[in-house]
């Protein structure tokens, strides 16, 4: 599939139950449309503080503090006592590009974003039970803590996606883009 050129920008952000494959879905759907990604702040430690991922822009307590009080987020959400920001200045940055710009959100910020930018925003669910949320994370080695914080919270998150534009159960990882980009044609070409 080409690249799709959309006539104004539009924000795709990707939310759904943690776990799910939201920032494998987010990458691949995105290299196939065009997105551009929009990574967060975080003041989360890097999960591999060897080999810190590329999913987050990792920054300072104190840096997040002065950027949320001078305005610059979009939104932010303390999770588990960390901090996760989208910088306004990173958001308007990739929307000047005439693409779709991409987040990958939870439902507090998915919901803060769609308020703010009204139709502009399409929010993506995706989901997988809770048995296959333990198996994938497992088996990329993710701590049990983390896993099990994430178990904790599925019935609350699973529920928003009856908030959301488009919701896709991510079995086969092929067929989920696919699914996606074929429902995303609705919005540009
Ligand atoms: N459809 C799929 N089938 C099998 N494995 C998948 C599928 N989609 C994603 N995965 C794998 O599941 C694991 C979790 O995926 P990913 O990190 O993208 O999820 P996430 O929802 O972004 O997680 P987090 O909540 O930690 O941000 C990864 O190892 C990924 O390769
Ligand atoms: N409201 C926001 N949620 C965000 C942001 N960046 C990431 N997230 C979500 O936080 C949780 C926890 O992420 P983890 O990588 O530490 O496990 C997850 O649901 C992310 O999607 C943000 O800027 N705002």
């Amino acid at each position: 599939m080409g690249v799709l050129h959309m006539t104004r920008p539009t924000i795709f952000v990707l939310t759904g139950t943690s776990g799910s494959g939201r920032k494998t879905v987010a990458r691949k759907t995105g290299e196939k449309l065009g997105w551009v990604p929009v990574r967060s702040c975080t003041t989360r430690a890097p999960r591999n503080p060897e080999q810190p991922d590329g999913d987050y822009k990792y920054i300072s307590r104190e840096k997040f503090d002065e950027w949320e009080q001078s305005g610059k987020f979009v939104q932010t959400a303390t999770i588990d006592k960390n901090k996760y920001g989208i910088l306004l200045s990173d958001l308007e940055a990739a929307m000047k590009d005439d693409r779709g710009v991409c987040l990958i959100l939870n439902r507090d910020g998915a919901s803060a974003v769609k308020e703010r930018f009204g139709d502009k925003v399409v929010r993506i669910f995706i989901y997988v039970d809770k048995q296959t949320v333990r198996e994938r994370l497992e088996s990329k080695g993710t701590r049990y803590d983390v896993i099990e914080n994430y178990l904790e919270h599925y019935t609350e998150e699973v529920t928003y996606r009856k908030s959301c534009e488009h919701v896709f159960e991510n079995v086969e990882l092929n067929r989920t883009i696919e699914h996606i980009c074929e429902a995303m044609k609705t919005y540009g070409g």
